[in-house]
Order: structure tokens, then C-alpha cells, then sequence
């Protein structure tokens, strides 16, 4: 596989996505080999009558408990299909799927066991207008027939913790894009997933409101503890909020490198003014252009 080059200083990409544990940022207090997330040989594709789309191809990435990995690449690339098939929502044509050291997918069909281990949250909130926040972010828990006094203790927890609180009896059409955004992460955490997977959760608000959503996910993450997977198009957000960031190339989806951002964490806006940010940018952006 092609690796696109670098700029002197740039973290090494680690060829064919093979990444191996010591590249990344490891928390401290984790072992290096914890891996959250084994993802080997992974492809994908979509046959219809009309045509057959590559959409992944030999997808090999390990990804630790607690790292905060982002996905980036140009439209049609395969990130949502590589989080869907890490979500369980889309079947991998070949490879594995590990998560916790349990295989997701068993031919076609799901591990309930493992995806109850998942919180997944999309652009669209896609909550429900008729039901309150405390109800929309205890939902999850309603399915599983947890009791409503505790559920609605733990939805007033969340809410709280994604600064909902105070809000908890408004309806999604009463609030902004960001606390309705606020609401699915919320809904998302209820039960208390050890794996966050996000799809572009900020791609339909305003720069302001989604730089405040990037500190906050940041926070959230490090309170909760979350192994968190998040796609995006924004080469800033994804370096602002990554311990590493996967950089997909199309047809087929395939990693062609993967960047490690030496920032420490809680980061700050300010980061972003500072030469490691700005060193992680300028690679990302060349290698993008690379493809052209
Ligand atoms: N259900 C489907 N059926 C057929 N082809 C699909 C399907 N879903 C995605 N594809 C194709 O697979 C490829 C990867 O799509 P995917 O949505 O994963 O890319 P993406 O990187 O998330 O794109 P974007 O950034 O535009 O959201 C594209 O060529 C797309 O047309």
C-alpha cells in the first residue's frame, strides 16, 4: 500500500493501518496492548443489481481502551460504512470485528452482548418529538426494562453531565441543534457504553456552537472514561479531538495513514494557535490534497 508522504516531523503513518500499539497516545495507567477495538482484514461490499461499490477494503486498525480516535477522508471514502460495520449495523463482507476481546459479527448476525457494550450517535439527533428529554435520553433503558425511577435518576445524571440540566421536561423542538445533539450523546451514554461511536454528531451546526461541542465531548469522553470512534470532514476537529486520526482513501476504502497528535489533554481552543496542532493540520491537509 501507498503511504502518502509526510512533512519532516510528522508522526511515522503506520503502513497499511497495521497500528501497532505503541504508536498512539496511551492514557495513563492503561496498558499498551488494552486494545478496545481490533478491527482485522475488514471488507465491505455493497452489491446491488446495478453495480458493485467497493466500500472498504482490508481495513486493519487497533484501537485502545479510552483513545479517542477520528476518522477522516473524502466523501464516499467508507468512514460511515467502517463505523457502521464497527456499530453493527452494517455486515463486513470479510474480517474481524473485536470488541473487548469478543467477536461482534457471527456471520450476518449481531453479538447482542457486545453491541450492548456500544453507544452510537448519528448528524441527525433523531429523537423522538413526543417524548420529553429525560424520556428520550432514558429511552435505551426503557428497552432493556430498567425501572423508571431509575432510569430517569440516570437520564438526570446525563443530563447534567452534557449540560442539559434544567431541561430535562423541555421537548427536542423547544431546545437548539446543539443541546438536541447534546440530548442523543446523553441518550447515547445511558447505558454506559465502554465504546462511543460518533458520525459527523456536529456536521449540522454552526462553528460556534460546534467548537463548545468540541470541548464538551472532549470532557465527556475523559469523564465517562469512553473509548470514542468519531467521524468527521473537518481536518481541525478531527486533530483538536484525536489522540490519533485515521486518514481513509476511496474506491476502495482503504487507511492510507495515521497521524498521532502529541497534545495533552484536557486541550484548550488555544491549542489549535500551537506548532504541534498546527505541524498535525498542515500533514493532514497535504495528504489529502495528495490525492487528487
Ligand atoms: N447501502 C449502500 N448501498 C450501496 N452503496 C453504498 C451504500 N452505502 C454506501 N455505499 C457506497 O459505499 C461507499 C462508501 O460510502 P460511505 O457512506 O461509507 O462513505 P463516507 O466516507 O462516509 O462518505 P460521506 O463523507 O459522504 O458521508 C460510497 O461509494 C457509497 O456510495
Amino acid at each position: 500500500m501507498t503511504v502518502t508522504e509526510l512533512p519532516a516531523g510528522q508522526a511515522a503513518p503506520e503502513v497499511g493501518g497495521t497500528a501497532s500499539p505503541s504508536a498512539g497516545v496511551v492514557p495513563p495507567g492503561v496498558p499498551e496492548h488494552s486494545a478496545e477495538i481490533e478491527i482485522t482484514g475488514v471488507s465491505k461490499d455493497y452489491v446491488t443489481k446495478r453495480a458493485t461499490t467497493h466500500a472498504l477494503s482490508d481495513i486493519n486498525l487497533s484501537i485502545r481502551k479510552r483513545e479517542f480516535v477520528s476518522l477522516i477522508g473524502r466523501s464516499g471514502c467508507g468512514k460511515t460504512t467502517l463505523l457502521r460495520v464497527m456499530a453493527g449495523l452494517v455486515s463486513p463482507t470479510s474480517g474481524e470485528v473485536r470488541i473487548g476481546g469478543k467477536s461482534l459479527w457471527k456471520g450476518n448476525s449481531v453479538d447482542s452482548s457486545v453491541v450492548s457494550q456500544l453507544g452510537v450517535v448519528f448528524q441527525d439527533a433523531n429523537l423522538f418529538p413526543w417524548y420529553n428529554i429525560l424520556d428520550n435520553i432514558s429511552l435505551p433503558q426503557r428497552l432493556r426494562g430498567v425501572s423508571k425511577a431509575e432510569r430517569h435518576a440516570r437520564a438526570r445524571e446525563l443530563a447534567d453531565l452534557v449540560g442539559l440540566g434544567g431541561f430535562e421536561k423541555s421537548y427536542p423542538r423547544e431546545l437548539s441543534g446543539g443541546m438536541r445533539q447534546r440530548a442523543a450523546i446523553a441518550r447515547a451514554l445511558s447505558c454506559q457504553p465502554e465504546l462511543l461511536l460518533m458520525d459527523e454528531p456536529f456536521g449540522a451546526l454552526d462553528a460556534m456552537t460546534r467548537e463548545r461541542m468540541n470541548l464538551e465531548i472532549q470532557r465527556i469522553a475523559l469523564a465517562t472514561e469512553a473509548t470514542v470512534v468519531f467521524v468527521t470532514h473537518d481536518i481541525s476537529e478531527a486533530a483538536f479531538l484525536g489522540d490519533r486520526v485515521v486518514h481513509l482513501t476511496p474506491r476502495p476504502g482503504r487507511i492510507q495513514d495515521i497521524t498521532t497528535v502529541e497534545l495533552e489533554r484536557p486541550r484548550q481552543i488555544d491549542v489549535q494557535t500551537g506548532r504541534e496542532f498546527t505541524r498535525v493540520v498542515a500533514g493532514l491537509r497535504h495528504a489529502l490534497d495528495a490525492e487528487e
